[in-house]
């Protein structure tokens, strides 16, 4: 059976390379994170796409080879694969899922919320949701959501050391004070290893076409995942995505999306594909400049918003 032609397929290269060309240079307004040092040092105007459709296409411009770090589009992932493997209560008995108006690494919105996490798209979410994945130590536990991922998907990400040095070579203070109210809030069991895990899995690599493979899980009726917890992910990523700015992009965009600190960005179009994008510098919130304005001269264009 020859699936049915998606709506990418009126997507042209030349249209595709002009859009990355305008996106290099929208990427100098914004600016590097310099909290984790290799972050910190990446070139500001790489930028890369890639598009899987359902159809079996690919389209890809900009440095399709670049790998990058996940960071915290590990998030959506994540959920997904406890949600598969551990079920709906037992993760839902540990994070919301209410948007928040604070930013990814916010303390009063856990204080507030008495150390139950309001959603798995922030750090204090997903902070608890790491300690769930299966293992005694973070290398472990990393593994598994990994193995898991490519295996399910057919990408190819690999655990970046060098980032993961990195990201240790500085303490993370907003992490740690995250983790240390999840202990007292009985949502994890131990912040050393709580904060290794998270470490470890935010710091899984891959490239645009990596992403947007991985992405397909969201994305198709009959990925091996089931359509309740695609559902959820999805409308999380829509609702929580984008962090504080997440309502603002539902209209602007109006697709399921996750940012990360790296300059990575995943976006799900229900029955039809996945993008990923990649561009390292980023808003005041913390979301890829370059990359949110990829995101809204392909889906304003090829009318792909999931609200029509
Ligand atoms: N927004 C992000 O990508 C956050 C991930 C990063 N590792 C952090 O905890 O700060």
């Amino acid at each position: 059976m020859n699936p049915s032609p998606t709506r990418f397929a009126a997507l042209t290269q030349t249209q595709l390379e002009n859009w990355v060309g305008q996106a290099r240079v929208y990427a100098l307004t914004g600016r590097l994170p310099d909290y984790i040092p290799l972050l910190a040092q990446a070139e500001a105007q790489r930028v890369a796409v890639a598009i899987r459709s359902l159809d079996g296409h690919g389209y890809f411009a900009g440095e399709r080879d670049q790998p990058f770090a996940l960071m915290s589009v590990v998030k959506p992932l994540l959920l997904l694969f406890l949600l598969e493997t551990s079920g709906w209560d037992a993760v839902f008995d540990r994070v919301g899922i209410d948007p928040s108006e604070q930013s990814f690494h916010s303390l009063a919105q856990l204080n507030v919320d008495r150390g139950f996490p309001r959603n798995p798209m922030l750090n204090s979410g997903a902070i608890a949701l790491a300690a769930m994945l299966p293992g005694a130590k973070g290398a472990d536990r990393c593994e598994a959501l990994r193995v898991w991922l490519n295996q399910a998907s057919g990408s190819r990400f690999v655990l970046d050391q060098a980032m993961l040095a990195s990201v240790r070579s500085l303490r993370n203070e907003a992490n740690r004070a995250i983790a240390e109210v999840l202990l007292r809030a009985e949502s994890i069991d131990h912040v050393e290893t709580a904060l290794d895990t998270y470490n470890h899995i935010c710091c899984l690599s891959g490239t645009a076409a990596d992403l947007a493979q991985v992405g397909l899980l969201l994305a198709q009726p009959n990925a091996p995942t089931q359509p309740v917890h695609q559902r959820a992910v999805n409308a999380l990523m829509l609702t929580c995505g984008l962090y504080e700015a997440s309502g603002r992009f539902a209209v602007r965009i109006g697709l399921p999306t996750k940012s990360g600190v790296s300059g990575a960005l995943l976006s799900i179009v229900p029955g039809q594909g996945a993008i990923a994008c990649y561009s390292p510098t980023l808003d005041a919130t913390g979301n890829s400049i370059a990359g949110l304005f990829l995101l809204e001269q392909l889906t304003q264009t090829l009318n792909l918003s999931v609200f029509g």
